[in-house]
């Protein structure tokens, strides 16, 4: 078993539950609202420039150049990515560099991101890197689950095209192999620790995409207060 292979088992249930998310079930017909995914593609713009900082910021920490270089691309890649699915879709959903400029990250992907720029600037390296996996690994395994049973003449076909794609593949399996040498280094605790790393993140993706669904902006106080008003009175 590989150190990764521990990671999937440990994930499976909230990995199996990610593919599962009416986002994606909806996205495999081709049904997805289409202001929920408007939503969710500006959001994912916001997220994947953090993404690209926060991979720039482990690349400056990796202890060998191939490392280095293996980041910094990865790093390259979100943003070529970010520029040309993201255009895509904003140019048909209307949604111009101003309008994404003004945008403000929701609070899924603001948590998300401070998450891995943290992790990445101040975490020991294989704590980073063990952090930034879920956002390859998980991406690639929901965008092959999806090809698979894809409705034809999807809307969606672009974003299914670009995670089931073999660039996207080769990327995956070159963040998986650095983990699993990485993992195979640590000792113990640290295992622990990139662990809970890989766990956390898994979290934020399922979490990104649960507000996304549910079009969540950043709770107001009078939204709490309302919601408190509408709680059944306490019996005793
Ligand atoms: C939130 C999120 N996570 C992962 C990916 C794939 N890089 C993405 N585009 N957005």
């Amino acid at each position: 078993m590989t150190f990764t292979d521990d990671l999937a088992a440990q994930t499976q249930t909230l990995r199996t539950r990610i593919h599962e998310m009416p986002f994606n079930t909806d996205m495999a017909t081709g049904q997805l609202r289409r202001d929920v995914f408007q939503g969710y593609i500006v959001q994912d713009a916001l997220y994947l420039e953090g993404f690209a900082r926060a991979l720039s910021l482990a690349a400056a920490r990796a202890p060998d150049p191939a490392t280095v270089a293996q980041l910094a691309n990865a790093a390259a890649g979100a943003i070529a990515v970010e520029r040309e699915l993201h255009t895509h879709y904003m140019d048909r959903f209307g949604v111009s560099e101003t309008m994404l400029a003004a945008m403000a990250p929701s609070a899924a992907c603001d948590h998300y991101v401070s998450f891995l720029l943290r992790t990445s600037a101040l975490g020991p390296f294989d704590e980073a890197v063990a952090a930034l996996l879920p956002c390859f690994w998980i991406y690639r395994d929901v965008g092959h689950d999806i090809a698979a049973r894809s409705a034809p003449d999807n809307p969606y076909a672009a974003w299914i095209d670009t995670y089931s794609g073999e660039a996207f593949d080769e990327s995956v399996a070159r963040m998986l192999d650095l983990t699993d040498r990485l993992g195979a280094e640590a000792d113990g605790l640290a295992r622990l620790r990139m662990s809970a790393a890989f766990e956390r993140a898994c979290w934020h993706e399922w979490r990104f995409w649960d507000s996304a669904y549910r079009m969540e902006s950043w709770m107001r106080p009078e939204d709490s207060l309302a919601r408190d008003s509408r709680a059944p009175a306490p019996t005793a």
